[in-house]
């Protein structure tokens, strides 16, 4: 007999009760995008590429949705048209039921690089959303004051953003990004320069500020488990033509933890995305282990103790 039976992963599909209690809670808000049948297709010279091809679909108030798929399947070009800095080539996106039209307050954004603006101090970074809005100076002061208190950096109010580490400016983008009220914050990558150890923090802190406050999250990465880690629903996009292949409600529980990593359905669920993206064949950055490096022959090891 074999000394171990194989650990058989149960079905990502199958929802806990307290995760379908949830999602069944979230179906039944409205709502506040609307990915209408967008159409992107790029021409340069020859060349025609549809960049998204009639991609459907609604995030709900209060929802966390990542959106994955191998480089190439069009995230980047969705959230551009979501946040209304390109347009669709057909197709629109509806904000609460109505068209957008170009960028708004209504929607953030932070992305990978760090975009604070290297001469303001971080109060001044936080003002600038606030100011925007035609509040005042000194109440957006007030304001910025009460974000930098959330995100925990009050006593480095006075910083210039190069004298913060990475991950403190992310917390001042974010803070940034949700001064000026928007209601969808759309995230383009924007813990992917981190290191592991502070994308994790940063991940359980993003998620304890959506849970104090009346946000919808858009959330763009390349990373399987930080899409599982934070997502409500993932938004699965296959490539050539860049098209939506599955919606999967993700079987975790609330709040998560990151010992919920190493649970079966977070396993499960991982495999499964694995397998997707796998089948849709392009040498991709996710698929780590199809990436080959040609070594130069004088960096060939030589003292390697066997
Ligand atoms: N401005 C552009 N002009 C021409 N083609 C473009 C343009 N922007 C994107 N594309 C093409 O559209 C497709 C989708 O690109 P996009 O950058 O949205 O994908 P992605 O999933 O974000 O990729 P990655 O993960 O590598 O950033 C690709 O084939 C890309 O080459």
């Amino acid at each position: 007999m074999a000394d171990h039976v194989e650990h058989a992963l149960p079905d990502y599909r199958i929802l806990p009760p307290d995760v379908a209690a949830r999602m069944a809670q979230i179906k039944q808000r409205d709502y506040v995008l609307e990915i209408d049948r967008v159409t992107k297709v790029f021409t340069q010279k020859k060349n025609r590429t549809v960049a998204l091809d009639a991609i459907e679909f609604g995030v709900h108030r209060r929802e966390l949705v990542c959106v994955v798929g191998p480089s190439g399947c069009g995230k980047s070009t969705l959230v551009r048209i979501l946040a209304g800095l390109e347009d669709a080539t057909s197709g629109q996106i509806l904000m609460n039921g109505k068209p957008v039209r170009g960028p708004g307050s209504d929607r953030g954004m932070v992305f990978q690089k760090y975009t604070l603006f290297p001469w303001l101090d971080v109060c001044r970074n936080v003002m600038f959303g606030i100011e925007m809005g035609g509040v005042d100076r000194l109440e957006a002061q007030r304001q910025a004051m009460q974000w930098l208190q959330m995100i925990g950096l009050e006593q480095f109010a006075t910083a210039f953003p190069h004298q913060l580490s990475g991950g403190m400016q992310q917390r001042v983008a974010i803070a940034r990004a949700l001064a000026a009220s928007p209601r969808v914050l759309l995230m383009d990558e924007s813990f992917s320069a981190l290191d592991a150890q502070t994308r994790t923090k940063m991940q359980n802190y993003l998620m304890e500020i959506w849970r104090k406050i009346d946000i919808t999250i858009v959330f763009i990465t390349h990373d399987l488990d930080e899409a599982i880690y934070l997502a409500d629903r993932i938004l699965v996009l296959k490539p050539n033509p860049g098209r939506v292949e599955e919606v999967i409600e993700v079987p975790l529980s609330r709040p998560r933890r990151a010992e919920q990593m190493t649970s079966d359905e977070f396993l499960a669920t991982k495999a499964h995305l694995e397998g997707l993206i796998r089948s849709f064949g392009t040498s991709d950055d996710m698929d780590e282990e199809d990436v080959k490096i040609d070594l130069p022959l004088l960096t060939l090891v030589t003292d390697q103790v066997e």
